[in-house]
């Protein structure tokens, strides 16, 4: 009896002993990888991993699983590395769920042995140099793939077809080339193949995809690019197609992406070629015009489409208190809402409703009116609109279609006459992301915490996404994009206001007041695009790190020149310097912090090329804030724990 006890007490002890060997074994062998890659890899100077410090609690940009006894995340981006990656490093890493190190200067071949760790889920290298193919064998869990922006060549692999988590797949920006393999994907939702040098058709699987999805590809045809037929051989395209896509200002002018094939010179001569043009311009313009007072005349006859007329009664205008003293008796009879908006008052209500004033922006004066049974909505009067009545509610059509993403504040309804522009907006009692960044800074402030800014942030992000997004073949901006157009939703999320008026104001009023949000190209060349957008966008993310407000705003004392100072602090080695010091009291969130930085500073990139595009920037807010590393713990090593973000 005793013989036996002591014989289960030594195999449970060497089993506990085994298993604590393996667990160790497991994660030294994990640090061994990760030494090798970074003794290999020159970096930045901040990058504290040492042997001597442990793996799990103090390696900056790594995170182990609950029981720290492996790595499943690596989160570098935009550290400094340089060189290419060895064999048997981080592909040692065979717990490993999570690898980003976009925005650095990777190069050479991808080891094979990386993507196809079992358990990798999430792959973000965009912004390096690679080259090479794309290995041939990658992890059957993969649910995020972006190789973007590098250098891959050769063909894409079909192995992608065996992919049955792939959610994202981006390899734009490469030099790939051949046929896009026909794809069966199952659970696909986002995909880029645009500026490679890929050919023949697109495989009807993937052709429900946008056009930008394969822009680029000068030899690709097939819906939704040109049909096939419409392509004669490869050597009958110009080769002189566009390296990049046009981004056009969101205006109901802006001419949609050139989408037919460039027939070969040899073909036509000068003249042929000026007679299609001009013929081609003129049946156009015709073909609009009659489109145009077709859907007008649709407009005003019924109350279907986007925008519906109410002809109130006529009434007195309360000239001294309210926004309507300068509407004109005759013309005041048509305030437009457009559909789905509940609200049921008329313009003489509206006019003689108790009126506010927000503010004084760049484009008028902005009020905050309450009907008289109790309703509050925001009136916006412009002033220096550029335009004349059709082009103003054409554009109208435009905003009323790209409002409805949650993240973009809708337009309820406008008017328009000679003398008055108003536009209707929901009142948001929540007020500004300037407000809560900015506003009473003294006593009996509540500060805006770390979650609270990056649920914001990732609202509006994703709402100038929205609008990025192709609308009736329009590549649309926002074009005034700044904290004072952020408003807070009901839920404490972001919500952009302002959408598609920059197109209609004039230059001086479009140029005054936001200069600390203006991309160099803007002051410079006056172009507004997508690209400018998203500086915009990234100086708002500096002043929501920084709690400094950008220069422009008159009576902000701490107003800076934003991206110039944080660049200027951050050149050497990063430092908590920048960081707004509400953000360093209490829980302090610095890898988050610092990662942000890095995407901000990647958007305020002063050559418009090397900004990353919002969708882009999307993507590496979410990548930060994975559900699995949610509420700044380590992570489960529950698969069900990793949502798609
Ligand atoms: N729908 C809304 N609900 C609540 N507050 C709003 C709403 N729309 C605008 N505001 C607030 O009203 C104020 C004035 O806004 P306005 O848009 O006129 O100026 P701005 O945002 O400072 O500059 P710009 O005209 O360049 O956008 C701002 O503080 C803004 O945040």
């Amino acid at each position: 009896m005793k013989f036996q006890f002591r014989a289960v007490s030594f195999v449970l002890l060497s089993f506990i002993v085994s298993l604590f060997g393996l667990i160790v074994a497991d994660l030294n062998s994990d640090r061994q990888a990760l030494l090798e890659f970074f003794s290999n890899v020159p970096h930045a100077p901040r990058l504290n991993w040492s042997e001597s410090t442990p793996i799990c609690t103090s390696w900056a940009g790594v995170t182990c699983n609950q029981n720290e006894t492996s790595v499943i995340s690596i989160r570098l981006p935009g550290a400094g590395f340089q060189g290419s990656i060895p064999e048997n490093s981080l592909g040692k890493l065979d717990s490993l769920k999570i690898l980003s190190l976009h925005s650095n200067g990777l190069r050479g071949n991808l080891p094979s042995d990386i993507l196809s760790i079992p358990s990798l889920q999430y792959v973000n290298l965009q912004q390096n140099n690679f080259s090479g193919l794309i290995p041939s064998s990658l992890s059957p869990k993969l649910i995020a793939l972006d190789i973007s922006s590098n250098n891959f060549s050769g063909s894409i692999p079909p192995i992608f077809q065996n992919l049955s988590r792939l959610t994202w797949l981006y390899l734009q920006n490469n030099s790939l080339s051949g046929a896009i393999p026909d794809f069966n994907f199952t659970s696909l939702k986002y995909l880029n193949l645009s500026y490679n040098n890929l050919n023949g058709s697109i495989p009807k699987s993937i052709n429900k995809y946008p056009y930008t999805s394969f822009a680029g590809n000068s030899h690709l045809c097939g819906p939704p690019l040109n049909n096939c037929s419409a392509v004669s051989t490869p050597s009958s395209f110009s080769s002189s197609i566009s390296p990049s896509p046009v981004h056009q200002p969101l205006s109901p002018e802006a001419a949609p992406q050139n989408r037919s094939a460039t027939t070969s010179k040899s073909y036509f001569g000068l003249a042929s070629i000026l007679a299609l043009t001009i013929g081609g311009c003129a049946f156009l313009s015709l073909l609009v015009l009659v489109m145009f007072v077709c859907c007008l005349k649709k407009n005003k006859s019924q109350s279907s489409g986007i925008l519906t007329g109410k002809a109130p009664c006529s009434g007195k205008i309360e000239v001294s208190k309210s926004f309507g003293s300068g509407v004109q008796e005759v013309e005041k009879n048509r305030l437009f809402f457009f559909e789905g908006c509940s609200y049921s008052f008329d313009l003489e209500d509206l006019l003689k409703a108790s009126a506010e004033v927000l503010g004084k922006g760049s484009y008028g004066t902005t009020y905050r009116a309450v009907l008289e049974d109790g309703t509050a909505v925001v009136v916006k009067r412009l002033r220096e609109v550029l335009v004349g009545k059709k082009e103003f509610e054409q554009q109208m059509e435009v905003v009323g279609r790209i409002g409805r993403h949650p993240n973009v504040l809708p337009l309820r309804a406008f008017y328009f006459s000679k003398d008055e522009k108003l536009l209707v907006y929901d009142y948001m009692p929540g007020g500004s992301l300037f407000s809560l960044l900015h506003g009473n800074r003294g006593m009996g402030r509540a500060p805006l915490d770390w979650d609270s800014r990056m649920k914001i942030v990732l609202g509006v992000a994703k709402g100038i996404a929205s609008i990025h997004t192709e609308h009736m073949d329009l590549k649309l901006t926002h074009g005034n994009i700044k904290s004072s157009n952020v408003l807070i939703t009901q839920e404490h999320d972001g919500c952009i206001t302002d959408v598609g008026l920059t197109p209609m104001m004039t230059t001086q009023s479009t140029m005054s007041k936001a200069n600390g949000y203006r991309a160099p190209e803007i002051t410079e060349y006056r172009r507004i695009t997508q690209k400018s957008d998203v500086y915009s966008f990234g100086v708002l993310l500096l002043e929501m790190l920084t709690g400094k407000a950008p220069i422009g705003y008159p009576g902000y004392e701490d107003m800076v020149d934003l991206p110039r100072w944080v660049r200027s602090v951050v050149r050497e080695e990063w430092t908590a310097e920048v960081f707004d010091e509400e953000l360093l009291r209490g829980q302090y969130f610095e890898e988050e912090m610092v990662q942000m930085l890095q995407i901000a500073l990647a958007c305020v990139a002063k050559v418009a090329d090397n900004r990353p595009t919002m969708d882009e920037t999307v993507r590496n807010i979410e990548e930060i804030r994975l559900p699995e590393l949610n509420n700044h713990n380590t992570s489960s090593e529950s698969d069900s724990n990793l949502q798609t973000p």
